[in-house]
């Protein structure tokens, strides 16, 4: 065929939609996620501090046997919830995230540097803490890796809140989480596959739980930048690393349960352990792969579907050529660059001579043949880069890009003179053709108005000829 309506056409059609069925994520998802996690925080931070208050060992080891979340390990994340709060402005007091902040790093580096220097610290015995006792740790003190914890959350809250530093702040986040799950990957490991209780890490399940409630909160509070810009983006990539990226995390977290579970409480070997575990990487591996294979399957198919549609609106249903909504979009776009870039193009108006005693005679559809016969000879008539279109009813337009007038005349004679000798179905079919080079600031009505005048002057003075326009008006 030998139109090409897309490479001169820059912005007819409206761009395809990024998300075609995909759904979105906005700041809203940011700030609910950030409410929820400061909510959380608090309120697990609560409850481990009503089990030391009232002693209910289950409320401040989770799961039985394992460790205790130190009192103040509590207080802290308690007040890191509240620094993320604070962020988005549900507690609105000026400050008081970077405040709070503060006090949380001064609790994680105090706690470091009494590990240090073998100092005691008054929050040792806050609470006596009998199995921390029995291992012969200190009572009341956190582990190192918790207190690294509140160190970087305390940072996180006091570095300045502004470019380039969210930078910054996305990589500290990002050093919590790394800590949650080494702390939830070693809690099910070491139990699992060493089976000795007295491995187990010190760092408490919960605790681990709540640094990875914290890490994620900060990053959702993080504006849309750097790391965090593809996860708020409303498209495939940015559904992929919010459906993906938290389960990707918790993986070898979920395997060092199983692996707890296997070893410790089903009394599986190592050696079935191991492979078990094996098997299940690569289980999640391939589930994941596929899930993203579904995804991407199930936005190709729509997304043609979308191209298929458009194509069928811009489309002609009986001729195959561009309709009048396609020709005028193109026509908009040769006018931009007449205007902008002064690249010369011509408009053919084309009307079939006697249509109706054609029809009338030979009958609809053997008009209608015609009218398919129309666009085969326009097609082999023009240099590829024209672009005929059916105008409507027996009408036909052609554009002619980089054309000036008088070309425009030889290329309009050229396909009278093809009209006159194709066979056609029944008796001769002629054609009418008026032509017009686009004015330098002509607007498009107006050349089609100009182009249509020539071609009724042409039907007036006996049909099956060119008639050239008059000059655009100034
Ligand atoms: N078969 C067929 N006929 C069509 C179609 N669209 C328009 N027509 C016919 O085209 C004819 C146009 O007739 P007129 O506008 O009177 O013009 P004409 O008979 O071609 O005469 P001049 O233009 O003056 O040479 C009408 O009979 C329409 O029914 C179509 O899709 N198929």
């Amino acid at each position: 065929m030998a139109y090409h309506l897309r490479p001169m056409n820059p912005s007819p059609r409206k761009p395809l939609p990024a998300t075609a069925g995909i759904p979105s994520l906005s700041e809203p998802w940011g700030r609910t996620f950030v409410r929820r996690a400061g909510v959380g925080l608090m309120l697990a931070a609560a409850v481990v501090l009503l089990g030391w208050q009232f002693d209910v060992v289950a409320l401040r080891t989770v799961l039985p046997g394992a460790n205790s979340m130190k009192p103040v390990a509590a207080l802290a994340f308690m007040l890191a919830g509240l620094a993320l709060l604070n962020r988005r402005s549900v507690v609105p007091v000026p400050g008081l995230c970077r405040l709070v902040s503060a006090v949380v790093g001064m609790i994680g580096v105090t706690s470091l540097l009494a590990d240090a220097s073998d100092l005691s610290l008054p929050s040792d015995y806050w609470y006596p803490d009998p199995e921390a006792l029995a291992i012969g740790r200190i009572a009341g003190r956190m582990s190192e890796l918790t207190a690294i914890g509140f160190a970087l959350l305390g940072l996180l809250g006091v570095l300045p809140d502004r470019s380039p530093w969210w930078r910054v702040q996305q990589v500290v986040a990002l050093l919590v989480l790394a800590i949650a799950m080494f702390a939830l990957a070693s809690f099910g490991f070491q139990g699992g596959l060493r089976s000795e209780r007295s491995d187990v890490t010190p760092v408490a399940i919960h605790t681990a739980l709540l640094f990875l409630l914290a890490g994620l909160g900060w990053l959702a509070s993080l504006p849309p930048k750097g790391l965090m810009r593809v996860v708020h983006a409303p498209s495939l990539g940015g559904l992929v690393a919010r459906r993906l990226l938290l389960p990707a995390l918790l993986l070898p977290s979920l395997l060092g349960l199983f692996a707890r579970v296997a070893g410790d409480w089903l009394a599986w070997t190592q050696a079935t352990v191991v492979s078990a575990l094996a098997l299940l990487s690569a289980g999640a591996l391939a589930g994941l792969i596929w899930w993203v294979a579904l995804l991407l399957d199930r936005l190709e198919r729509e997304r043609a579907n979308v191209v298929a549609l458009r194509d069928e609106s811009h489309t002609d249903a009986l001729t195959g050529l561009p309709n009048r909504r396609a020709f005028d979009g193109a026509i908009a776009g040769l006018v931009q660059g007449r205007r902008h870039a002064d690249r010369s193009f011509a408009l053919l108006m084309l009307d079939l001579d006697r249509f109706k005693d054609y029809n009338d005679t030979y009958g609809h559809l053997a008009g209608d043949e015609v009218l398919r016969q129309t666009a085969q000879l326009l097609s082999s008539a023009l240099r590829p880069g024209d672009v005929p279109a059916r105008y409507g009813g027996e009408e036909f337009a052609v554009l002619l890009p980089d054309t000036e007038a008088a070309e425009a005349v030889r290329v309009a004679e050229r396909i009278v003179q093809y009209f006159r000798v194709w066979s056609w179905p029944g008796r001769a079919v002629t054609v009418s053709i008026g032509t017009a080079a686009a004015g330098r600031e002509e607007a498009a009505d107006a050349l089609v108005g100009r182009a249509d005048a020539a071609l009724y002057a042409a039907k007036a003075a006996g049909r099956d000829r060119v008639m050239k326009a008059a000059a655009p008006l100034k």
